[in-house]
């Protein structure tokens, strides 16, 4: 089967066979959308008779995406009032983001039965909470790394456009740019460490194209790991023939 990511930096794939273990992919890729027209051919030669798909980045993603699947039927996955013993308490369920709720059954996949903090950090960062019991009891929506940074410049007239980097800037920094890393890393790692320090003895899972810039800032135990959404995409197809 197919399984894809679409998020609103980039689209994440992954083949995985129906009895593969969670993560344990056949080949695997992400591109960022201007370059989404070489799925055709990465998508090609895998005799994908399923394709599940999360996107969360609207609708003209979503007609691309669909010219290129290689399947004229894929499913578009959802968030739902319960799937696979995860039961999502937004007031709302379907207004829950499909990769939020492909996330923590991911989450769940991996650690069954434990308190979940779910953070993915994306073009947005999210961080959500699942309980032993597989409550999805719902979370915080904050801009990511890179847009926190990226609207500091924007908004302002002497701070600089900057990236993040491999070393952890000081919390009390000496200069511009590692006062806004500081900054910016100190927001994503304090929102995580909020959900922890509100639903006890959780495990916290770590994921997304910017978490290798925000785990190492976290003062909680965690795991980091490449695509937890994808792992979630694989667990829902396995749980669902008809999602
Ligand atoms: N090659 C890359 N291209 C763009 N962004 C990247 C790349 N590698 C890491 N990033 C960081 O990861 C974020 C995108 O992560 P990703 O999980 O793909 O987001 P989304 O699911 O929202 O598309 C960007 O905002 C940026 O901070
Ligand atoms: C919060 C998100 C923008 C995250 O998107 P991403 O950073 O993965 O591209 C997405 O999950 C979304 O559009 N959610 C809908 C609103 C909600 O979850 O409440
Ligand atoms: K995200």
């Amino acid at each position: 089967m197919l399984l894809v990511d679409a998020g609103n930096t980039r689209v994440k794939w992954a083949i995985a066979h129906a009895d593969a273990a969670p993560g344990e992919w056949t080949a695997h890729g992400a591109v960022v959308h201007a370059e989404l027209d070489g799925l055709k051919d990465a998508w090609a030669g895998h005799g994908v008779t399923r394709a599940l798909v999360s996107n969360v980045a609207g609708t003209a993603i979503r007609e691309r995406l669909a010219a290129l699947l290689p399947l004229s039927q894929p499913e578009w996955f959802g968030a739902r009032p319960e799937l696979a013993g995860l039961r999502n308490r937004y007031r709302n369920p379907s207004q829950l983001g499909a990769d939020r709720f492909a996330a923590a059954l991911g989450a769940r996949t991996l650690a069954p039965g434990q308190a979940l903090v779910v953070a993915t950090c994306g073009t947005a960062t999210t961080v959500d909470g699942v309980t032993a019991g597989g409550d999805f009891v719902g979370g915080m929506i904050l801009p990511g790394l890179g847009l926190m940074l990226s609207s500091l410049a924007r908004g302002t007239a002497q701070l600089p456009d900057t990236s993040a980097q491999e070393a952890l800037p000081p919390t009390f920094a000496d200069n511009t740019l590692d006062a806004i890393r500081a900054g910016c890393v100190a927001a994503q790692a304090g929102a995580i460490e909020r959900a922890f320090a509100a639903l006890p003895a959780a495990l916290c899972i770590v994921s997304g194209g910017a978490a290798g810039h925000v785990a190492p800032a976290l003062s909680v135990p965690y795991r980091m790991l490449d695509n937890i959404v994808l792992v979630g995409l694989h667990a829902a197809a396995i749980a669902s023939t008809t999602p």
